[in-house]
C-alpha cells in the first residue's frame, strides 16, 4: 500500500479551483518532490493531505486512511514542517522539542529518551542548551524537523524547508531530509529550488495550475524534454569550420560565436551536437576531431563536454511560467 495516494482531487475555493482533479501516488520510504510555479497547488496539496483542510472532490489517503473519513489516524501518522518554523524562538533546543513530545502525549522518562535520541540523530548537541533565537537559521529549520519526528511519523510533509536559508544551512537541511529517506520515512517536498528536488527527489510530480502536467524520476523528466548534447569549444570561426567537416553525419543544432560561458574566450566559437549516445556519442565526437581536416591543420579544441537537460528546463517547457 502506498504511503500517499490522491485520486482525483479537487479543492476549490469559491470559484478559485486550486486543485482541478489531481492523482499521484507516493510510495513507502520515498521522497516525493511536489514542484511547480507560484499558485499551481502546492501548499494546497499539502494542507489537504495533513487534514487541515477537507477535499471538495477526490480521496486522498495516508497510508490507507482516510483524510477526511479518518482524520484523527491520519494525524497519528504524519507530521507537518511548513515554510515558517514553529519552534518557540525563547525556548532553548531540549525545551522546544519537549513541547513537541508533550503535546504528542509522551511524558517522563521515555520523553527524555526520544529527546535525547533526536539531538543524537540531528546533530543538535552543541546547541542543546541554547535558546533557539540564537540559532542561525539552518539550525532553528533542524531543530523544527527534529520536533516533527518526536512521534516517530511514517510521512513528513516538508513544505519548502530551505526557503530563505543560506547555502549552508540548506546543505545541512538537504543533509536532514536524506537521513529521513534512509530512515525509511517516506517524505513530501514542496520546493521551488529545481535544485533541491534533483538532489533530493526520488520523483516528482509537477503542478501546473492544479493539474499534474508530468510525473517521473528527475532522469525521466529531464529525458522527456530533449536529450543530451555534445558541447564543444573550438579555438576560432576557421576552426570551427574544420570541426564541423569532421562531424559530418552528427546533428548539429547551435553554433555560437563568443559564447558567453564560463571559461571561454573572446574568438572562441562553440558547436553543439545531439549527444543521443551520451558519453558514448562525446567519445565518437572526440574521435573524430582527433582527424586531420581537408586543409591539412588539425582542429584546436579548447573544451569537450556533455550537458544534460536540467529541471530548469523541464519546468519551463512543461509549465506556464512567465519568463
Ligand atoms: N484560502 C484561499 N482562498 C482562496 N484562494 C486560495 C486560498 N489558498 C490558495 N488559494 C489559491 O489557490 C491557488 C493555489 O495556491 P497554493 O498556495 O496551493 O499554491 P502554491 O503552489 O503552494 O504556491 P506558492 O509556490 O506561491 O506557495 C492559488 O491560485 C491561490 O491563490
Amino acid at each position: 500500500m502506498p504511503a500517499v495516494t490522491v485520486t482525483d482531487l479537487v479543492k476549490a475555493y469559491g470559484g478559485v479551483r486550486a486543485l482541478s482533479g489531481i492523482s499521484f501516488t507516493a510510495a513507502r520510504g520515498e521522497v516525493l518532490g511536489l514542484l511547480g510555479p507560484n499558485g499551481s497547488g502546492k501548499t494546497t496539496t499539502v494542507s489537504v493531505l495533513s487534514t487541515l483542510q477537507r477535499p471538495t472532490t477526490g480521496t486522498a489517503r495516508i497510508c490507507g486512511h482516510d483524510v477526511v473519513d479518518d482524520a484523527g489516524r491520519v494525524r497519528e501518522l504524519i507530521s507537518l514542517t511548513g515554510q515558517y518554523a514553529s519552534v518557540d524562538p525563547g525556548l532553548t533546543t531540549a525545551e522546544n522539542l519537549a513541547v513537541f513530545g508533550r503535546l504528542t502525549g509522551l511524558r517522563g522518562r521515555r520523553l527524555a529518551h526520544r529527546i535525547d535520541e533526536l539531538v543524537e540523530q540531528f546533530d543538535l548537541g552543541a546547541v542543546r542548551g541554547r535558546r533557539v533565537g540564537q540559532l542561525s537559521g539552518g539550525m532553528r529549520r533542524r531543530v523544527d524537523i527534529a520536533g516533527a519526528l518526536v512521534t516517530r511519523p511514517e510521512v513528513v510533509f516538508l513544505d519548502e524547508p530551505t526557503t530563505g536559508l543560506d547555502p549552508r544551512s540548506r546543505a545541512a537541511v538537504w543533509d536532514t531530509v536524506a537521513g529521513l529517506r534512509d530512515a525509511g520515512i517516506t517524505v513530501v517536498l514542496t520546493t521551488q529550488y529545481l535544485e533541491e528536488a534533483d538532489r533530493l527527489a526520488d520523483r516528482i510530480v509537477l503542478l501546473d495550475r492544479g493539474a499534474v502536467v508530468a510525473t517521473g524520476t528527475p532522469g525521466q523528466l529531464k529525458s522527456s524534454v530533449g536529450g543530451a548534447v555534445c558541447e564543444i569549444t573550438v579555438a576560432d570561426g576557421e576552426n570551427a569550420v574544420r570541426a564541423t567537416a569532421l562531424l559530418a553525419g552528427f546533428e548539429l543544432i547551435d553554433v555560437e560565436e563568443n559564447p558567453s560561458a564560463p571559461s571561454s574566450e573572446p574568438g572562441q566559437t562553440r558547436l553543439v551536437v545531439r549527444a543521443p549516445e551520451g558519453v558514448g556519442t562525446v567519445g565518437e565526437v572526440i574521435a573524430r576531431l582527433d582527424g586531420v581536416a581537408d586543409d591539412g591543420h588539425r582542429v584546436e579544441v579548447i573544451d569537450i563536454g556533455l550537458r544534460r537537460p536540467s529541471l530548469d528546463e523541464v519546468f519551463l517547457q512543461l509549465t506556464d511560467t512567465p519568463a
